[in-house]
């Protein structure tokens, strides 16, 4: 049993210029454990799941005892997808049913097991993972403590008997007891299927490790036995990862003149090269070993990382750079001019003037806008469907499907021009744009704090829910083994995304609001911010333009 890629590289969707994995090739064999490190962002969660078939590389192909995981150019093999089990960070978070029993039936329904071979699993896996007995079948995940969740959480993928299991950053979050209990339940799996575990914690699983592969801005930069690595500094340092404690124990014991070697990974072993060290000293009578000796280049401390100067911040290009106070009046005037047009021609004009507004984006945002665009014509075209239907006598009305198809395509040309809105500027600037005009408000005494603080938060939490919806269907997939495009979700899934998802949005605006009452920040302090935007030339040429457009779009 092996898992092989060859040559793989991942980009982002909608941004094919930003690499994030790069040539990746290796084969693991069944029974092995490797540990993907690399420093933060390096890759590693992305590498996971490229190869639990979640994730489609670009280029490179991946296979499962020779077979490929991607069948078709957007669908993965579903017999593939079964022989892995992924967890993700903070396991605990995906936990949505209402008893412990639908969470384990939840992970077990894609492999259609009988009733016995089902029980059986649940059993071995609850043994495994509750040694305190507390996982009753009818009791509420969330009546559980927060170590028990994530207890019960690697129990649904343990019940899944992956012949891979993949796990992102076990440790994140345990404490010293938890982490050695988890490595004794992994030490028990040893042998049983391949285990693959990306990590930052060195100490913890180089013990457990065959294999180690390193990565550097999604390169495969080493690949070979934890022992090797150790005796390696040089690569860790390199590629952005803290030394081991046996290679920093190493290094420190060269200092005051005991040669052990670096690669000593149990404390107890390096116990017993200490005393060997010490009683060869003894009996030797030698002094610390000069520069130069085997000793002190075993325990040369590494260089540190040499990193190209990090690049200057590429200027913002076009509409990125603006001011947001100009934007916001140019998105107004387009929106209010388009609203009051009332045949094709002159609608024409407002729907030509906002796609001149899309000249100069970036791919990865028209990408968005086009993902937009498309629900949005699907909805118009039902909506065109159904408003033109008559039932006495049954027919269709041209006319009504027309004024129909007329309004949502204003209604269109109105949510596009919001779209280069948003997408056009980051949010925070949106929100101090907003606010300095909703400043002049509050100073002839109109009601427009909570107003203010209302927007703040909305922005704030815009890019926050895109971000968690992305991270929980890729946890809802990898569950419930869905063979779909990247993206999407099963609607049986929705459940399993929709209730982590709402309960991480709580939670992060519980923060949110706790940290905003320390810091005793209220709508008005957020209007009375002193004014960070700068106004320039080519921000009085876009308003210049913006009335223009108005004028033209009030006189065609
Ligand atoms: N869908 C995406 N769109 C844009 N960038 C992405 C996307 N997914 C991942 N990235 C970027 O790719 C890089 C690698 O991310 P990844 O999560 O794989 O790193 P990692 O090594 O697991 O990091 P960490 O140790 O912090 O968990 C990061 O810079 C991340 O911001």
């Amino acid at each position: 049993m092996s898992i092989a890629l060859k040559e793989v590289g991942v980009t982002v969707p909608d941004s094919p210029e930003v690499t994030l994995l790069q040539n990746i090739s290796f084969m693991l064999q069944e029974g092995s454990v490797t540990l993907l490190i690399g420093h933060a962002g390096s890759g590693k969660s992305t590498l996971l799941q490229v190869m639990s078939g979640l994730l489609k590389p670009q280029t490179g192909t991946i296979t499962v005892d020779e077979q490929p995981i991607w069948l078709k150019p957007m669908k993965a093999d579903p017999k593939q997808l079964l022989r892995f089990g992924l967890t993700f960070q903070f396991p605990e978070q995906q936990l949505f049913a209402r008893s412990i029993a639908q969470e384990f039936a939840y992970s077990l329904r894609p492999y259609k097991l009988e009733k016995e071979e089902r029980d059986r699993r649940i059993r071995e896996a609850t043994h495994a993972l509750d040694p305190r007995g507390v996982f009753a079948m009818d009791r509420s995940p969330f009546a559980l403590s927060g170590g028990e969740q994530r207890r019960l959480a690697l129990a649904t993928t343990f019940a899944t008997a992956p012949d891979w299991l993949l796990m992102d950053e076990p440790t994140a979050g345990l404490e010293a007891a938890a982490v050695r209990e988890l490595l004794r339940m992994l030490r028990e799996r040893v042998g049983r299927g391949g285990l693959v575990v990306a990590t930052h914690d060195l100490d913890t699983f180089f013990p457990l490790a065959d294999r180690v592969l390193v990565l550097d801005h999604g390169e495969l930069v080493f690949d070979g036995s934890p022992q090797e690595l150790c005796r390696a500094p040089e690569v860790l340092a390199r590629a952005g990862v803290g030394l081991p404690s046996c290679a920093e124990a190493s290094v420190e014991m060269a200092r005051v003149g005991i040669a052990i070697a670096p690669d000593l990974l149990t404390p107890a072993l390096a116990a017993s090269a200490i005393l060997a060290a010490l009683r060869e000293a003894g009996s030797a009578s030698a002094s610390a070993p000069a520069a130069g000796t085997d000793a002190a280049r075993v325990a040369q401390p590494p260089r540190p990382a040499q990193r190209p100067a990090p690049e200057p911040p590429a200027p913002q290009a076009g509409w990125l750079g603006l001011d947001p106070r100009a934007k916001w009046l140019l998105y107004l005037l387009l929106a209010i001019g388009t609203m009051g047009q009332q045949g094709w021609g002159s609608l024409a004009v407002a729907a030509a003037l906002v796609g001149c507004s899309f000249l100069g984006l970036p791919r990865s945002v028209l990408g968005g806008i086009r993902k937009i665009a498309t629900s949005y014509a699907i909805f118009l075209i039902f909506s065109v469907a159904l408003a033109g239907i008559q039932f006495s006598p049954l027919g269709y009305s041209v006319d009504n499907g027309w004024s129909t198809t007329f309004i949502l395509t204003r209604l269109f040309v109105v949510l596009m021009a919001g779209c280069w809105l948003a997408m056009s500027t980051p949010y925070s600037q949106l929100v101090q744009g907003l606010n300095w005009a909703l400043k002049y408000l509050y100073k002839v005494k109109l009601p427009v704090a909570s107003f203010s603080l209302a927007v703040s938060f909305v922005f704030r939490f815009i890019p926050l829910i895109m971000r968690e919806w992305q991270q929980f269907s890729m946890i809802v997939r990898a569950r419930g083994k869905a063979s779909v495009r990247p993206g999407s979700v099963r609607v049986r899934d929705i459940p399993a995304l929709v209730v982590p998802l709402l309960l991480g949005m709580f939670h992060k605006a519980e923060q949110m609001t706790v940290a905003m009452e320390m810091k005793q920040i209220d709508g008005t302090t957020l209007l009375l911010r002193k004014n960070t935007l700068e106004w320039e030339r080519g921000d009085t040429i876009l308003v210049v333009i913006a009335l223009i457009a108005w004028v033209l779009l009030l006189f065609t």
